[in-house]
């Protein structure tokens, strides 16, 4: 079932000025997107398709020119929609301890106390897989890996119906993005909570979503159920499909001839 409907979206921005003229850059135009309750979507598309635009879009970071996002029921959305970003440490206050950033969306979006807080944290904190000890822990103090876990958490804390992960796994690695998709995956069963990951990597689609869109020309070009043998049709699809490498290169013959030096 659907809780959000994304309706012929427009979206732009002013580009150009100190040495050409102003003059507006068209990003999104008519695209329309139904987000499914406790479904993995993912969302792909060429470097400066507008993917993040939506997704600010959907966080309510920036108001849309034109069209609508229409929440299905009451709650307000901050507390339905969170998201979590591909830079975790500039994500996190360096001052203010680990616990205390998790914490953050319980201060203003819940009405639990300290004590219930301080719990809440460290239930979290065990569901991502991070330690006990690393409540009182400084950003600087954890790893690219810990730290992403932690922005996870943080995200998990109120219990979204819906969580945006934008590029959040591009700086981790191979080992890394499997475990937090695999992590995700058991939220996702869980507490039904739906993801939206944007990336450029159609494998991670493939391990972690039922289903995927594609963002071409400022509108969705392609939304498949995702399968061993999808094939995308739209051109600018084929070739996010077709830039995937392979997981092995070919093995060279032992007659190839060698470079010489
Ligand atoms: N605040 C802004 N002001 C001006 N132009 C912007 C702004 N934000 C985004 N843009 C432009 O909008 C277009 C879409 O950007 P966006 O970041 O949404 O794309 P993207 O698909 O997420 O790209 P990438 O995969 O490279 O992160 C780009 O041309 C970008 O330069």
């Amino acid at each position: 079932m659907s809780f959000i409907q994304v309706r012929d979206l427009e979206h732009g921005y002013s580009a150009g000025g100190l040495f050409s003229k102003r003059h507006r850059v068209q990003v999104l135009s008519g695209l329309n997107l139904d987000l499914h309750e406790g479904q993995s979507l993912g969302l792909l598309g060429g470097s400066g398709s507008g993917k993040s635009t939506l997704a600010r879009l959907l966080m309510g970071l920036e108001s849309a020119d034109q069209g609508s996002i229409v929440f299905k029921g009451q709650p307000p959305f901050l507390q339905r929609v969170q998201m979590v970003f591909q830079d975790a440490l500039s994500a996190f206050n360096p001052q203010r301890s680990i616990g205390w950033s998790i914490a953050e969306p319980l201060r203003h979006l819940s009405d639990m106390d300290a004590s219930a807080c301080r719990a809440r944290v460290e239930q979290l904190l065990q569901q991502v897989q991070l330690e006990a000890r690393d409540i009182d822990k400084l950003p600087a103090q954890l790893s690219g890996g810990q730290l992403q876990r932690a922005g996870i958490a943080r995200a998990m804390a109120i219990g979204p119906q819906l969580i945006i992960l934008d590029e959040a796994l591009s700086n981790l690695d191979r080992v890394l993005q499997v475990q937090i998709l695999d992590l995700l995956a058991q939220v996702r069963r869980e507490s039904g909570t739906g993801f939206l990951l944007i990336t450029h990597d159609l494998s991670l689609v493939q391990r972690f979503c039922q289903r995927v869109v594609v963002l071409a020309d400022g509108k969705l070009v392609e939304d498949l159920p995702v399968t061993a043998q999808m094939r995308f049709t739209h051109p600018a699809a084929r070739t996010l499909q077709e830039a995937v490498l392979p997981a092995m290169p070919r093995a060279r013959s032992v007659r190839e001839p060698q470079l010489q030096a």
